[in-house]
């Protein structure tokens, strides 16, 4: 079996012995998965990457990141981790390039090393014409843009980013998107992504975790979410004016039915036409992260 990337066993955390803000997580994330975790304020998310990163200890269970526990060996796990979240503090009195320069110098590369490091960052990111202005003249979306780079100066092998999008205009976000994609890809980086921006994390992860009040709700990739809660493809169809199928319901100008798999789609359209009906357009609408995420989170609403 394939060791997982980051592994989590019963991880439990109580800040203050009463409410638990995780409770009894398991998890296994493969390696150079990007990897969606997702829940509303307060779920339990930081707290998760802060267990991960050995800025916390659990109060329960143990968690790991390539098979090292970061509570006994957070020298080891922190030379293999990158970090990119709000609160990551870089020096606004230096240049980007500067504090990139710095960081890498830190992480044990000699000058020549770190200044074509920073300068590889610099230009992945589009910081290159900003690269000489001071951190604190840069706007929002560059200094998180930075912040990204940071995390990235010792090629981390696994990357935690809270909310790495959420400042930033279209076009940085896309540049940012590309750059955790590629590092996925092309050289194996695992991605821990914490986010409640859905349609953002569904362009870019590969399995989710949903989270809520410390809890796990469900884990998986999107065609296992949507199984597992009975979310339904459907089959629409836009008919000549007039028309009226048997068995399918009217929605705007569209007829709709639920289907199990795509695999029904064809003889829905062979029937259709078999029995007359003028058919100008065909689709079938899957289930979206959103769409699945909210009926998780709505189901446990009911049950409680
Ligand atoms: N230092 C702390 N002391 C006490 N309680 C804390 C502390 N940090 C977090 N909590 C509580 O733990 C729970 C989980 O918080 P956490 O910050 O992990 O959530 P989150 O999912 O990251 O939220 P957000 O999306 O707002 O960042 C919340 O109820 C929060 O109030």
């Amino acid at each position: 079996m394939l060791l997982a990337a980051i592994h989590m066993e019963n991880l439990t955390k109580s800040y203050d012995g009463k409410i638990i803000a995780l409770n009894r997580l398991n998890l296994d994330i493969p390696q150079g998965g990007i990897f969606g975790f997702l829940g509303p304020n307060g779920a339990g998310k930081t707290t998760t990457v802060k267990l991960l990163t050995g800025l916390l200890k659990p109060t329960e269970g143990v968690c790991t990141v390539f098979d090292m526990s970061p509570q006994e060996k957070p020298c080891d796990v922190h030379r293999i981790c990158g970090v990119m979240t709000e609160t990551a503090r870089m020096y606004g009195q230096m240049t980007g390039r500067q504090n990139l320069q710095f960081f890498a110098q830190t992480a044990g590369m000699d000058g020549p090393e770190s200044d074509q490091r920073a300068d590889e960052l610099l230009k992945s990111l589009d910081l290159w014409d900003a690269r000489d202005r001071k951190l604190s003249e840069y706007s929002t979306g560059m200094t998180q843009r930075l912040s990204l780079a940071r995390s990235l100066v010792h090629r981390p092998g696994v990357l935690f980013l809270d909310e790495p999008t959420s400042g930033l205009d279209p076009e940085s976000a896309q540049t940012v998107n590309a750059m955790i994609l590629s590092l996925a890809r092309n050289t194996g980086v695992t991605v821990f992504l914490c986010t409640h921006q859905l349609r953002y994390a569904q362009d870019l992860c590969d399995g989710y975790g949903i989270l809520e009040k410390g809890n796990l709700l469900a884990a998986g990739d999107l065609p296992t979410l949507c199984k597992n809660i009975g979310c339904r493809i459907r089959a629409e169809f836009r008919l000549a004016p007039g028309q009226s199928p048997e068995g399918l319901q009217k929605a705007g100008e569209w007829w709709r039915t639920e289907v199990r798999d795509e695999d029904e789609m064809p003889g829905l359209v062979r029937k259709l036409i078999d029995s007359g009906h003028d058919l100008y357009e065909a689709r079938l609408v899957k289930p979206t992260l959103e769409d699945v995420y909210f009926e998780y989170t709505e189901r446990r609403e009911v049950s409680k």
